[in-house]
């Protein structure tokens, strides 16, 4: 509403007041503040709970998005899969609404925003900093297929990372429940990054195949680009098949062996999450406790114990 007052005008366009959402259940009032980015059907911005300061990660889905019944089925089973998850290593999911146009989903705000991120200001992680980040990371995935839930779309954008530089495996929007081999749906739905060889087959998507992920994405910390990258995806898709990579020669032996061991053709043949983590790579290198916020800009200067 305009003003008639002499005094100089308020900046209209940057007024100090935020779009404001009001929970219908709970009436709690929120503060929408600035965009985070985009994520499927979502803009994700960041929320404040004006009655106690405390920031969100919040996922905007405006329901024209999701018109369709499909869509609007895959979000409700996201919903349900991730409100059902409680763990260190797996991101927070607080609670969820809607009002007249969107259905807003709460998570834990990761100031640090994604192991993608890190790895693009820094273009390589140091065996140490794998060794932190893989550790959690495993622990998540330990969590999600002990309860028999598979994530199937493992990727550095989905490892978020707190404020304490904690890792948060997150995004849960292609996990589902594991299933019996015969009942298993083999066509690849969404666009996951690291495909294991019998997804591409269409022998379906088993723990195995998020363990392949897994090899993908400690080769692509450690080396900066992924195993199997090519400019045409259908050469891509060859070189899966073929387990066709190449292995710098900057890794260690322990890495070397280690990765070579998960990227096998055969799902049987690779290393459970216990192997993986007591393979000599983590007992037998220096994981750091924490990490200093600095190491998502440059190489930590890390003290391991002489
Ligand atoms: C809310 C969606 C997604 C997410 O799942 N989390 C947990 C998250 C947390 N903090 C952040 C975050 C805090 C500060 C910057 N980003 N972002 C998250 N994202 C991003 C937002 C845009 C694409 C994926």
């Amino acid at each position: 509403p305009g003003d008639d007052s002499p005094h100089p005008k308020v900046a209209r366009d940057k007024p100090d007041l935020c779009r404001m959402v009001t929970a219908p259940k709970t009436g709690k009032c929120y503060c929408r503040g600035r965009l985070l980015g985009k994520g499927g059907f979502a803009r994700c911005y960041e929320m404040i709970d004006l009655s106690s300061n405390r920031v969100y990660a919040v996922k905007v889905i405006p329901h024209s998005r999701v018109s369709k019944p499909h869509q609007k089925d895959k979000i409700e089973k996201e919903i349900e899969l991730h409100k059902s998850l409680s763990n260190k290593h797996i991101v927070k999911f607080y609670h969820n609404f809607e009002d007249d146009e969107n259905i807003y989903i709460f998570l834990e705000h990761c100031s640090h925003k994604s192991l993608a991120h890190i790895l693009k200001a820094r273009r390589t992680l140091t065996e140490p900093e794998v060794r932190y980040y893989l550790r959690q990371i495993i622990l998540g995935l330990k969590y999600l297929h002990v309860r028999d839930i598979l994530h199937r779309d493992l990727k550095l954008g989905n490892f978020f990372v707190n404020d304490n530089m904690e890792v948060k495996v997150g995004d849960f929007g292609l996990a589902t429940k594991l299933l019996p081999v015969d009942q298993r749906k083999r066509t690849i739905c969404g666009t996951p990054n690291y495909l294991a060889p019998e997804v591409l087959n269409k022998q379906g998507h088993g723990p195995e195949a998020d363990i392949w992920s897994l090899g993908c994405v400690m080769y692509t910390m450690l080396f900066g680009r992924p195993p199997f990258e090519t400019s045409d995806l259908k050469d891509t898709y060859r070189c899966i098949r073929a387990v066709e990579y190449t292995m710098p020669s900057s890794f260690s032996v322990a890495a070397k062996d280690l990765v070579g061991s998960i990227l096998k053709k055969n799902p049987e043949s690779r290393p459970t999450l216990d192997e993986i983590m007591n393979h000599d790579f983590f007992t037998k290198g220096f994981i750091p406790d924490v990490l200093h916020p600095s190491s998502c800009l440059m190489v930590p200067e890390l003290s391991s114990p002489t």
